[in-house]
C-alpha cells in the first residue's frame, strides 16, 4: 500500500455521486420535485441540466429551515425545482421574489406549485434581473433572509453587490455553479465553446470573493462555504 497522502475530496467516482444521490438525496425528494424534473427533462430535453441536482436541493431546504427564512429571493427559476423546494420549505407565511425572464418555463413549474399548495408563498417578476435588483435596492424597504442565485453569470459580481444591500443580517446568499461543472480547474480547450464566456466569469467571481481588497472589506462580515454540490454560499453574521 503507498504512504502517499491521497488528495483531499470525498467524492473519487462518479459511482460515489450515485451512491450518495441514491442513499441520501433520492429517499429525501418531495415527489412532486420528482415529477417536476420529470416533466421539465420531457418538455425541455438537455436544458435538464440546469435545474439544480437533488443533493443541493435538499442542501437549500435544510439552509432555509435552519435560519428560519420567511422573505426569499431566487434569481433564474426556469421550471423552478429550486423555487418549489424553497416554497416547500418556507412556512405558511413565506414570501419568495422570483425573477427570470423565461415565462413559458415558469407556467410549467406553476402547475407543481399549486398542487403542492405552495403557489401563494410565491412572487414570479417576469423581468431581466438586475433591472429588478436595481428597483429592489432603490425601494429600501426589501430585506431578504435568504437569496438564491442561478442565471447569468458574468453577471454574478454585479448581482452581489446588490444582494449585498438586499441580504439581512445573518441572511444567506447563494450563489449556484461558481464550480461550473469542474471547468474553472480545466483548461479552456476542453470547455464546450459556449460555455467558455461563463467559465471566465465564475473564475474571476471566485477570486474576487476569495481576494479582491475592495469585496474583501464587504465580505469581512461574511462566511463563506463552497459546496460540492456545486452551490457557494455566503451569510452575513453580524
Ligand atoms: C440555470 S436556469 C435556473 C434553474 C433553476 N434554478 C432550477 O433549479 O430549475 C437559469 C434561468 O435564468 C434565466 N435567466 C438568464 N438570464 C437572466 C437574467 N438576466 N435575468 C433573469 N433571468 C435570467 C433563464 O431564463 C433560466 O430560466
Amino acid at each position: 500500500m503507498s504512504n502517499e497522502i491521497p488528495p483531499k475530496g470525498i467524492l473519487k467516482s462518479e459511482a460515489l455521486r450515485q451512491y450518495i444521490l441514491e442513499t441520501s438525496a433520492y429517499p429525501r425528494e418531495h415527489e412532486l420535485l420528482k415529477e417536476l424534473r420529470k416533466v421539465t427533462e420531457e418538455k425541455f430535453g438537455n436544458l435538464i441540466e440546469m435545474v439544480i441536482p437533488v443533493d443541493e436541493g435538499i442542501f437549500l431546504s435544510m439552509l432555509l429551515k435552519i435560519i428560519n427564512a420567511k422573505n426569499t429571493l431566487e434569481l433564474g427559476v426556469f421550471t423552478g425545482y429550486s423555487l418549489l423546494t424553497t416554497a416547500l420549505a418556507l412556512p405558511e407565511d413565506g414570501r419568495i421574489t422570483a425573477i427570470d425572464i423565461d415565462k413559458e418555463a415558469y407556467e410549467v413549474g406553476l402547475e407543481f406549485m399549486k398542487k403542492a399548495g405552495v403557489d401563494h408563498k410565491i412572487n414570479f417578476i417576469y423581468c431581466d434581473g438586475m433591472e429588478v435588483l436595481d428597483k429592489l435596492v432603490n425601494d429600501k424597504n426589501q430585506e431578504f433572509d435568504f437569496i438564491f442565485a442561478d442565471a447569468d453569470k458574468p453577471n454574478y459580481v454585479n448581482f452581489l453587490e446588490r444582494f449585498l444591500k438586499l441580504v439581512k443580517v445573518g441572511g444567506i446568499i447563494a450563489f449556484d455553479n461558481t464550480l461550473w461543472f469542474s471547468f474553472v480547474v480545466e483548461e479552456e480547450e476542453s470547455v464546450p465553446e459556449f460555455m467558455r464566456e461563463s467559465r471566465a466569469a465564475l473564475i474571476e467571481f471566485n477570486k474576487i470573493l476569495a481576494f479582491d481588497r475592495e469585496w474583501k472589506s464587504l465580505r469581512s462580515p461574511l462566511e463563506m462555504v463552497s459546496l460540492y454540490a456545486d452551490a457557494l454560499c455566503e451569510q452575513k453574521t453580524i
